[in-house]
């Protein structure tokens, strides 16, 4: 065997580091869904003060047998910022990080239903048909995998319908934590439309920030079916592709992202349409993410591409703002400005 110099051995473990790093990643949103499962977060809530591995397994209702492969875990999730482990007279104390924060039931801002959605098994198992879908001519991985669309499958299965509305409703709740900051985006409107509002989480906490503005949410008819509104909030089941009703502004959150751009500048068309007999200061008011690697952080940008790959499945896709401003001007709008204002999603209104 011809012999390495030492550097090119260095570089080949170091590929060897990162190709086993990939590898067992899979792992951790498994184990996220294991503390999930247990309650973990919300026992080490209700404690009130950081706990010991000994009253984890009590609470927890586990045989002492397990607590070192508790403790295992625990380690695993705490490297990855989910939990904080302190020594204390020599004992392990476990804590919430602002992660897991967001996993105690029962705070309005819990976003375990979107663990629950992720990880469901039959879910997850469309990325293992990824080579047999690019080499053929489905439209998208999930009729490779599963035979239909992904919203042809949220239909059918009443179950999907629910693991799909509570995931997405968990992560609309957080959107009242910006909104208390940006009251000046609503100055000034008195009707907006949700498009694809799902169960109308986001419409409920700007119809309450707002009691005067009429909030309608549109969004597939079973989706809406047998959901009530309040007196400035109605829900409406029809087909953003068809036709979206009249309004000062129109909300898309996290709905573009979930097409290709053909079908994204008919939607934002519609928009439009929905917008143009109304006076000034009407917009269409998107919650998306915008990709910039080069100013963002490794972690935000990790975020952001696992999500496209996620939006691959359907044929949706994440976008640069090159990308989003492509799309406005082939939709007819002319300008638009973008917010950071939501995480690792922006506000980005566009105006015609
Ligand atoms: C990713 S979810 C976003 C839900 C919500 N905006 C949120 O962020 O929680 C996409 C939503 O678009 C809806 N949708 C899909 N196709 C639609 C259509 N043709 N017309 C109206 N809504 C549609 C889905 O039912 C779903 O509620
Ligand atoms: O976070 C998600 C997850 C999904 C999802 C996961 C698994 C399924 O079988 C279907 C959907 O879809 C999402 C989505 O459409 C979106 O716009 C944002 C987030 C997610």
């Amino acid at each position: 065997m011809a012999s390495m110099n030492n550097q090119e051995a260095i570089e080949l473990f170091e590929g060897q580091n990162i190709l086993y790093m990939q590898i067992f990643a899979h792992l951790k949103p498994l184990c996220l869904k294991w503390a999930v499962e247990l309650g973990i977060p919300d026992k080490i809530h209700n404690h009130g003060k950081p706990i010991t591995l000994p009253e984890l397994v009590s609470a927890l209702e586990i045989p002492p047998s397990k607590a070192g492969f508790m403790q295992r875990l625990m380690r695993f999730l705490a490297h990855n910022g989910i939990f904080d482990i302190h020594e204390s007279h020599g004992n392990l104390t476990y804590s919430l990080t602002p992660a897991s924060k967001l996993l105690v039931s029962g705070t309005g801002h819990c976003l375990s239903p979107m663990v629950w959605l992720n990880t469901d098994p039959l879910l997850m198992s469309k990325y293992h048909h990824l080579g047999e879908w690019i080499r053929g001519e489905d439209p998208t991985l999930y009729e490779t995998a599963l035979g239909t669309s992904v919203w042809g499958l949220i239909e059918q299965k009443p179950s999907y319908l629910s693991l799909f509305s509570e995931g997405m409703a968990s992560d609309s709740q957080m959107v009242d934590l910006a909104l208390k900051n940006c009251t000046s985006v609503f100055e000034g409107l008195d009707s907006i439309v949700d498009v694809g509002g799902g169960t109308g989480t986001t419409a409920r906490i700007i119809c309450e920030a707002f009691p005067k503005l009429k909030c309608v949410v549109l969004d597939l008819p079973h989706v809406v079916a047998n959901l009530t509104g309040s007196n400035n909030l109605s829900f409406l089941g029809g087909d953003m592709f068809k036709s979206i009703p009249q309004a000062d502004a129109v909300l898309l959150k996290w709905i573009l992202h979930d097409w290709n751009d053909e079908n994204c500048i008919k939607i934002l068309k519609n928009c439009k349409d929905s917008i143009s007999s109304r006076g000034n200061g009407v917009k269409v008011m998107l919650i998306e993410a915008v990709i910039n690697e080069k100013l963002d952080f490794q972690d935000v940008t990790q975020t952001k591409l696992g999500l496209d790959i996620g939006m691959l499945a359907i044929n949706g896709k994440e976008r640069t703002e090159e990308e989003w401003k492509q799309l406005f001007i082939e939709a007819g709008f002319k300008h638009y400005k973008i917010f950071p204002i939501f995480g690792f999603r922006s506000l980005i209104e566009v105006y015609p």
